[in-house]
């Protein structure tokens, strides 16, 4: 695309994302080449890169499609100088603000919107909620590690910046420290390059609450792991609160070494679940007042609210997305929100979220309805308490979503594609001759499809 197509969108998004996102997020980028329908965009860094893949793409693409270029999707590169600059040896860092008292220590920016005030609660994400708030309260040390794991776009991350905010102003004196586990690989790299590592030490066993974001990050990256296994150790030796996010649960993060997954497991796990409808519409309701804030003047017709938290199910991210885009839209035409100015604004979004249930949200519903653990479900046992709901799970996934017999056999622990034929035929019996059954499947349907 042109130079001069990249400064239309981008002055289109300024009114979309506010002038501090745009300041901070869209300004800094720059218009690369397209090839085969992918457009690339040059980041500074690759933090950058990674956060505004995570917020705007969809906002990005959307806007370089209106301007009639053709793409599908979006790459983020390090841009030709911040390449040169990363092969170079890092200047020294000029002093460190890390020990200091009063002081959250950050490498990357808290975002004030993700606050516990603007966290929407609801039974998926209740337990979580109340364990974090416990833990911003910066009282003793109760649980640790307070271990939060869920899927794309549920909340780990607005919850983990509630709890480092919340803290910053209950206990000043705290010296806190978030960071993605990314970070912390690149940190220690650094240390280990520039032969720092007693520096590196000492920041990160100085803290009195380490925060550390998407942990699955350093599986199978064997020195971080061993790293991160120490810190680990001698802060919960100390008595220092850490908190871990992930997009799993411990014991399902491949290629993590035994001993980090039992640190892990020993403290409070809480699964943040899948969005339920009441959630989805409690989020819109709050987030289009948020909305009203920049756009007074338009109005919005009863029932599109409900429209969209019944059909849009994928993750909350996109669900804001959405919505984002469905407000600058109808300011940018100068009308109403209606059902027929939703569907035509959003007829990609709406098309992407039709009934895409995948195989992990169809075993976790299962295995919650049969109160079993997910790692039974998937796992060798033979016993019937675990084959029935396995099978009605395989059942399920044969029924709502596209995969193949085979696939669905290797998301089940690797089982072979009889098996899961095997399955799919005993539970269309058993709908017939056993009414338990039958209203299982009922219910679990309802539920996934909510
Ligand atoms: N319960 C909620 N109430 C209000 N906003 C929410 C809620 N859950 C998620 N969000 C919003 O959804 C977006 C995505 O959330 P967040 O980044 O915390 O997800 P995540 O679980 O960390 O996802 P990822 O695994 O992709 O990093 C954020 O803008 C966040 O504010």
């Amino acid at each position: 695309m042109t130079q001069e197509q990249w400064g239309q969108i981008q002055q289109r998004l300024l009114k979309t994302v506010g002038q501090n996102n745009y300041t901070t997020w869209i300004e800094p980028l720059s218009a690369g080449k397209i090839s085969e329908g992918i457009a690339t965009l040059h980041v500074p860094t690759n933090f950058f890169g990674n956060y505004v893949s995570q917020n705007f793409s969809d906002l990005i693409l959307h806007e370089i499609k209106s301007e009639g270029v053709k793409v599908e999707r979006l790459n983020f590169t390090l841009s030709p100088q911040a390449a040169n600059a990363a092969s170079r040896p890092a200047p020294r860092p000029a002093a460190q603000p890390v020990a200091s008292k009063s002081n959250v220590l950050q490498t990357a920016p808290l975002e004030a919107r993700f606050s516990f005030d603007n966290f929407v609660v609801g039974k998926p994400n209740e337990l979580a909620h109340a364990a974090a708030r416990r833990v911003a309260e910066g009282g003793p040390v109760t649980f640790n590690p307070l271990f939060l794991y869920g899927g794309v776009g549920l909340g780990k991350t607005h919850l983990m910046h509630a709890i480092a905010q919340e803290l910053k102003i209950r206990k000043p004196e705290m010296n806190v420290l978030y960071l993605s586990a990314e970070q912390f690989m690149y940190r220690f790299v650094q240390a280990l390059r520039d032969r720092k590592m007693m520096d590196f030490k000492e920041i990160f066993r100085s803290v009195d609450v380490l925060m550390v974001d998407d942990v699955q990050f350093i599986a199978g990256k064997d020195s971080t792991q061993e790293e991160f296994f120490h810190t680990f150790n001698a802060l919960v030796d100390q008595h220092k609160q850490i908190i871990i996010s992930a997009d799993r649960a411990p014991g399902e993060i491949k290629d993590l070494e035994d001993r980090v997954k039992s640190r892990l497991q020993c403290g409070l796990v809480v699964d943040l679940h899948p969005t339920d409808y009441e959630l989805r519409l409690g989020i819109l309701q709050t987030k289009v007042e948020a909305q009203m804030v920049s756009y007074p003047e338009l109005e919005m017709d009863d029932g599109v609210l409900e429209f969209l938290a019944h059909r849009i199910t994928s993750n909350v991210r996109v669900l804001e997305g959405a919505l984002t885009r469905l407000f600058a839209f109808a300011s940018l035409v100068g009308r109403s929100i209606t059902m027929e100015l939703t569907q035509d604004c959003l007829a990609d979004v709406l098309r992407d979220s039709e009934r895409k249930i995948s195989v992990e949200e169809i075993q976790r519903k299962v295995s919650d309805h049969y109160n079993i653990r997910l790692s039974d479900m998937i796992g060798p046992k033979r016993l019937r308490s675990y084959a029935r709901p396995r099978q009605v799970a395989m059942y399920l996934c044969k029924q709502m979503t596209s995969r193949s017999l085979p696939e669905i056999g290797r998301r089940f622990g690797g089982r072979d594609h009889t098996t899961v034929m095997h399955g799919v035929r005993r539970i269309e019996e058993l709908k017939q001759s056993d009414d338990q059954i039958a209203e299982d499947l009922q219910l679990l349907r309802r539920a996934l499809e909510s």
